[in-house]
């Protein structure tokens, strides 16, 4: 599902984020990204997601080049990816409800079955009750929680999630980390970046140091 070759990343003027990666992950794996505060773990997920581009190499998502993909073609690749990054980019002139039904209007649900299922993802991170509010008056926990019912909402067939759980105190984080399994367990790939060790059972991991992958 997911192919890279000799994928390099180098930022504008810094040094190389990634150095000659290699790795294939296989539709319906669950992958934990291991590794140090800087060794690339986020931009692997933004290389997969097309955030960014690779100075070097190449990655396919889904028999997709994605390393070279026209602009117009990446909302295409984003329609079966969920994201889940720090920076949630929720969008503070609509409510929470709102948010968590925005993936569901572009794929065209009707307005009774995206209600009904952003409810059900909004209650599955606990926060059905705060429906109505705007997202700038949420904690930075909360709003990680919507943003995680956003990615899900529309049951995507990859979920990229960077540091899921970051924000969030252990009972939320467990039951974020139950979710993605029980995602996983239903054909899910998911990849998840995390420092947390506890939270890695049963998953294949890639460890990144300095850019490159260690095991
Ligand atoms: N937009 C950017 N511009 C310049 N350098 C960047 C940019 N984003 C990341 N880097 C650099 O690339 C390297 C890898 O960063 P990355 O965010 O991928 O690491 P990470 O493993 O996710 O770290 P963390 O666990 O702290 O989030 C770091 O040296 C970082 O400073």
């Amino acid at each position: 599902m997911i192919g890279l070759e000799k994928v390099s990343k180098r930022y504008p003027g810094g040094h190389d984020a990634l150095s000659n990666v290699t790795l294939e992950i296989e539709a319906g794996e669950l992958v934990f990204l291991t590794g140090h505060s800087g060794a690339g773990k986020s931009t692997l997920i933004k290389l997969i997601a097309s955030i960014e581009r690779p100075t070097g190499g190449t990655i396919y998502v889904n028999n997709h080049n994605v390393s070279k993909i026209r602009r117009a073609a990446i909302p295409y690749l984003r329609r079966n990816m969920g994201l889940i990054f720090q920076d949630h980019k929720l969008l503070f002139d609509r409510n929470v409800i709102q948010n968590v039904l925005l993936p569901l209007e572009i794929a065209g649900y009707s307005r009774h079955d995206a209600y009904a299922r952003a409810r059900a993802a909004l209650d599955k991170v606990g926060l059905l009750q705060r429906e109505k509010a705007n997202p700038i008056a949420l904690s930075g926990g909360e709003q990680q929680r919507v943003c995680i019912a956003r990615a899900v909402v529309s049951r995507p067939t990859l979920l990229l999630a960077d540091e899921p759980t970051g924000n969030l105190d252990n009972a939320y984080a467990t039951e974020i980390m139950q979710m993605f399994k029980a995602f996983h367990q239903a054909g899910t790939t998911i990849i998840i970046s995390t420092h947390d060790q506890s939270a890695i059972d049963n998953g294949r991991v890639i460890h990144l140091e300095h850019g490159k992958v260690i095991s």
